[in-house]
């Protein structure tokens, strides 16, 4: 199925000040609904400056962006100190969005109580932690039900069960058609569950993985663990994508996937109800012999 393009970047670039050095240059980059984009790169390169480029808070200097997807984005620092309650900062947020007072403030106790803080949704913000506020941002970007969603390091401060959360419903939105960008310095942050990954560097975007990339491993292993009562159900779709099952009876199952639909076995455990939760992912370049040996782990999904 054709996905519908959300945002093109061309040619684009960013410098601070007028004689400033370039910090993105001739930047290309296509979004389509439904992707789900990683941006890497050390600091200081220059993704906090692409992901605010995408989410449209700061013009590029020169190129263009073309699109205007409903966009929503967790900034790297979020203004915390606001003299609202949380409930009330989103239902006003809501509003904004278009959504009646009595839905904002439905949507707003939602998204708190489903990142764990409706206890604080009439605390003053200026006196939440740190972990309860960035819930707070979190939760102003998905109100309104993006269909751009732009996170930056948004998971920094949560708890294991708000990650987790979220991991969860970022696959949920892409499910659905939304797409996101996400920068995160936690590599196992929804680890192999990317359309593509692309770094910044020297000011360039270079396409690391994705699609038409070779490099990944032929096959790879998905161990998860059902949440909830025991024994492990297996979600509905994932027969079609696997080319093997071992399941034990603590709940937990070894999922062998060709590589190119890992990703899809993703999101249909970590979109699953009750979810699942995705404890590893292994390349592995042919399909393990089963109950044999366990794999060398080299990306590791748990939450802690
Ligand atoms: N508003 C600004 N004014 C001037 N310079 C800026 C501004 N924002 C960013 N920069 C500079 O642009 C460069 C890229 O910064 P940016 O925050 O985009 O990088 P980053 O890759 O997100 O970094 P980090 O990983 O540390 O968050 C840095 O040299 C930074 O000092």
């Amino acid at each position: 199925m054709e996905r519908e393009l959300l945002l093109r970047l061309e040619g684009v670039g960013r410098r601070y000040g007028f004689r400033g050095d370039w910090v993105l240059r001739g930047v290309d980059l296509e979004i389509a609904g439904g992707a789900l984009i990683r941006v890497e790169g050390a600091n200081g390169t220059g993704k906090s400056t692409l992901l605010r480029v995408l989410a449209g808070l700061d013009a590029p200097t020169e190129g263009r962006v073309t699109g205007r997807p409903r966009t929503a984005y967790v900034p790297e620092r979020f203004p915390a100190a606001l003299p609202f309650t949380a409930v009330a900062y989103l239902t006003h947020l809501g509003a904004v969005h278009g959504l009646d007072r009595p839905s904002a403030a439905r949507a707003a106790h939602a998204w708190l109580e489903r990142f764990g803080a409706a206890e604080y949704a009439r605390t003053p913000m200026a006196e939440l932690s740190k972990g309860s506020s960035q819930k707070v941002a979190v939760a102003q970007a998905l109100l309104a039900e993006p269909e751009l969603l732009v996170l930056d390091e948004a998971w920094t401060g949560l708890d294991a069960d708000a990650r987790e959360e979220l991991e969860r419903v970022v696959v949920e939105r892409t499910a659905a058609g939304a797409a996101a960008v996400f920068v995160d310095h936690d590599p196992r942050r929804l680890a192999g569950a990317a359309d593509a990954t692309y770094a910044v560097v020297d000011g360039a975007l270079d396409l690391r993985s994705g699609e038409g990339d070779t490099s990944a491993g032929t096959f790879v292993v998905v161990e998860g663990r059902r949440q909830g009562a025991a024994g492990a159900q297996v979600p509905s779709g994932v027969d079609d994508l696997i080319s093997a099952v071992e399941t034990s009876g603590s709940g937990t199952s070894l999922f062998t996937v060709p590589a190119a639909r890992s990703d899809a076995l993703l999101r249909a455990l970590l979109g699953a109800r009750p979810p699942w939760h995705v404890v590893r992912v292994t390349p592995v370049s042919e399909p393990a012999a089963q109950g044999t040996s366990e794999p060398e782990p080299e990306l590791k999904v748990e939450s802690s």
